[in-house]
């Protein structure tokens, strides 16, 4: 089947953007796979469809898939370059929308610079909505750092990781690194993500703390491996870091494709994302039927 996308990225974590606002592809989960694949397809983290609106009072439903084929809650840095497309491709009248997420609902708001700020709604801490299986686990996470003790392995010399466990929609875990560019994210990346304690897998922060405005984060992706950068992973990241203590209200996320800014004032209210969000092509491609 012939498939019209637009290639986009968001600090450099990309997308493919189908636009099903008048017909589903119904694509199946090896064609998303096909679409994401930097050989043999186009070539993305992950898949991002546009679809009509499910409810009176909200604009789209935004259905996001991992270069894995697999559908996933939330995706921040796609959530601006969502915006930006409906707004460029006139299926937007306003440049602040409403969009349904399979976690919720988030608002993003094309700003004036170009930028796009994100409502992503309120972090999740309890382990069962996120899910983490804590038990058996310090119930109360020590040195305030709201975080568990996790061995990486079985054997009695397994790495033993201090991580905060959070959702953004997804499933989040950051652990606080000396640098992230020696940081193991290859290794413990994806020990990690396939750890038995996350029944859905988990994305994997490594953050480092500059200053209270300032951090550098890298982040093994559930689903697509180490990306350029992480919106959602930078929300977790910035919420664990402000429960620790050791953040400000505001901080800038300094990602390996590019500046995020996060904003969260505790408890229950919602964590603003600001970043980039641009337009890279347009292209058709031929998909094999669906296997
Ligand atoms: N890999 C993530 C989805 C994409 C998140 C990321 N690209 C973002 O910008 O938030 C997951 O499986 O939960």
């Amino acid at each position: 089947m012939r498939v019209r996308f637009t290639k986009m990225q968001g600090a450099g974590n990309d997308f493919v953007v189908l636009d099903e606002t008048r017909a589903r592809l119904n694509l199946s989960a090896a064609q998303y796979q096909q679409l994401a694949d930097r050989h043999f397809g186009v070539g993305a983290d992950q898949i991002l469809s546009v679809r009509p609106s499910p409810a009176a009072g909200i604009d789209f439903e935004y259905v996001i898939h991992n270069a894995d084929g697999g559908e996933v809650e939330q995706c921040g840095n796609g959530a601006r370059c969502f915006a930006r497309y409906v707004l460029d491709k006139g299926l937007a009248s306003s440049p602040r929308i409403k969009v349904q997420t399979l976690s919720g609902l988030i608002e993003p708001r094309v700003n004036e610079d170009g930028r796009v700020t994100v409502d992503m709604g309120p972090p999740v801490f309890e382990p069962a909505r996120i899910p983490f299986d804590d038990a058996g686990l310090d119930p109360q996470p020590t040195g305030g750092w709201h975080r568990w003790h996790l061995a990486l392995g079985t054997s009695a010399d397994s790495t033993i990781l201090p991580l905060a466990v959070l959702s953004m929609g997804n499933p989040h875990a950051v652990q606080e690194v000396e640098d992230v560019d020696s940081a193991p994210v290859a290794t413990q990346g994806p020990k990690i993500e396939h750890h038995p304690r996350f029944p859905n897998r988990v994305n994997a922060g490594f953050l480092q703390i500059v200053d209270r405005a300032h951090v550098r984060l890298r982040v093994w992706e559930r689903g697509a491996g180490e990306t350029l950068a992480c919106g959602t992973g930078a929300c977790a990241a910035v919420v664990a870091g402000i429960r620790l203590g050791r953040l400000d209200s505001r901080v800038d996320v300094e990602t390996r494709g590019g500046l995020l800014t996060i904003e969260w004032a505790g408890g229950a209210a919602p964590v603003l994302m600001t970043g980039p969000a641009v337009t890279v092509f347009e292209g058709e491609i031929e998909l094999p039927d669906a296997s």
